[in-house]
């Protein structure tokens, strides 16, 4: 079997090899029949973009989540089992990776661990906790470095492609685990999910251009994460019938002026969220940046993060980035009119 084959920058070409342990098992489609009651419509946790994904218990007791993928025309131009096979041997404790798949006739199934505590997505901007607050700021901070811890690791190996809140997942104890890497790779494109993903909010604007996924599209995905983290606002807000607005369109105002209570997600009602959270603001903003090149890498994300000195948040702070470029060009205009008069 050829492990990395690579295209458009979706690959594994130059990446470093993944340990050859044994990792995935393959399901017999009446397994996964009997774990998930036949895909009964009850064990249904929901609906994306490539299929449903069931509950199930196997037999020896273990909860599982069961994708089941849509059929898809030109199937023989993947393997299948070839693909699942690299993928779940990328293994880190914050990434969900495959646990097996079956793939019978039509059939094709990708088996993971059950997350209890469902997405971030759910926990951020979910029915069951309206007015309520499940994440408080340090929970969020450690989902916010885990989630990058996860994804600094995965670049060595694969792109993920598709950062966002709901493929983080967070297991009993509130660690995220992230899903759906490599689906590049997985799943045939196609047009509807494309544009779906284009619209999302977390695309960049290089990657919406040429559509290919790259590890500089993943920092920015992250960085629109990192915003929603900490404002618990969605990546685009549809402000009236006719008008969109994205998180960075109204964050980076805040920022300029250094209004760090306002962007705060205003369900935290804890102390110093601000002085708390505002470090995942900033680094949230440089990963955002439009030029890709400016942007951190992933491992410099961690760094970031993950440092605790004074200084260093100083030196943060003081990036340029952070300034007001409109008011920068107003007062050198201020100054040069003051020297005429
Ligand atoms: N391992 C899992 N444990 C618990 N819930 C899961 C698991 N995997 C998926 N889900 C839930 O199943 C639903 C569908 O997930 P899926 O990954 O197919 O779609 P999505 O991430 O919502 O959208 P997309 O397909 O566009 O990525 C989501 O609500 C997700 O939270």
């Amino acid at each position: 079997m050829q492990l990395f084959t690579s295209c458009c920058g979706k690959g594994f070409e130059g990446k470093k090899k993944v340990e050859t342990e044994p990792a995935r098992k393959i399901f017999s489609l009446k397994e996964l029949h009997s774990a998930t009651n036949s895909f009964n419509y009850d064990n249904k946790l929901g609906e994306g973009r490539f299929g449903s994904v069931y509950w199930g218990q196997l037999s020896d007791g273990s909860q599982v989540a069961v994708k089941r993928l849509k059929a898809w025309s030109n199937r023989e131009e993947i393997d299948f089992a070839v693909e699942v096979e690299i993928l779940s041997r990328i293994r880190h404790k914050n990434l969900l990776s495959v646990r097996g798949y079956c793939d019978e006739g039509q059939e094709r199934l990708l088996v993971y661990d059950y997350m209890p505590n469902l997405s971030l997505v759910s926990n951020l901007h979910g029915q069951q906790y309206s007015g309520e607050c499940s994440l408080d700021s340090t929970a969020r901070i450690k989902i916010a470095i885990r989630t990058a811890q996860a994804l600094a690791y995965l670049h060595h190996h694969v792109v993920h492609g598709d950062v966002r809140a709901s493929n983080v997942l967070l297991d009993s104890e509130f660690e995220p685990r992230v899903m759906d890497f490599g689906y590049g790779k997985l799943i045939p494109d196609d047009e509807e999910a494309t544009k779906a993903r284009s619209n999302n909010g977390y695309l960049s604007p290089e990657c919406v251009a040429s559509g290919k996924e790259t590890e500089a599209g993943d920092v920015y995905s992250f960085g629109i994460l990192l915003l929603e983290l900490v404002t618990g606002k969605r990546p685009i807000e549809r402000l009236n019938a006719t008008t969109k607005r994205g998180i960075t369109e109204w964050v980076l105002p805040l920022v300029y002026e250094r209004k760090f209570g306002e962007v705060m997600d205003q369900k935290l009602k804890e102390e110093k969220v601000e002085e708390k959270l505002k470090k995942l603001v900033l680094v949230g903003v440089m990963c955002v940046q439009t030029e890709a090149e400016k942007r951190p890498t992933m491992s410099q994300v961690v760094e970031m993060l993950m440092n605790e000195s004074k200084e260093k948040m100083s030196e943060l702070e003081a990036n340029p980035l952070f300034k007001n470029p409109y008011r920068e060009h107003q007062e050198v205009a201020d100054e040069i009119s003051e020297e005429q008069q």
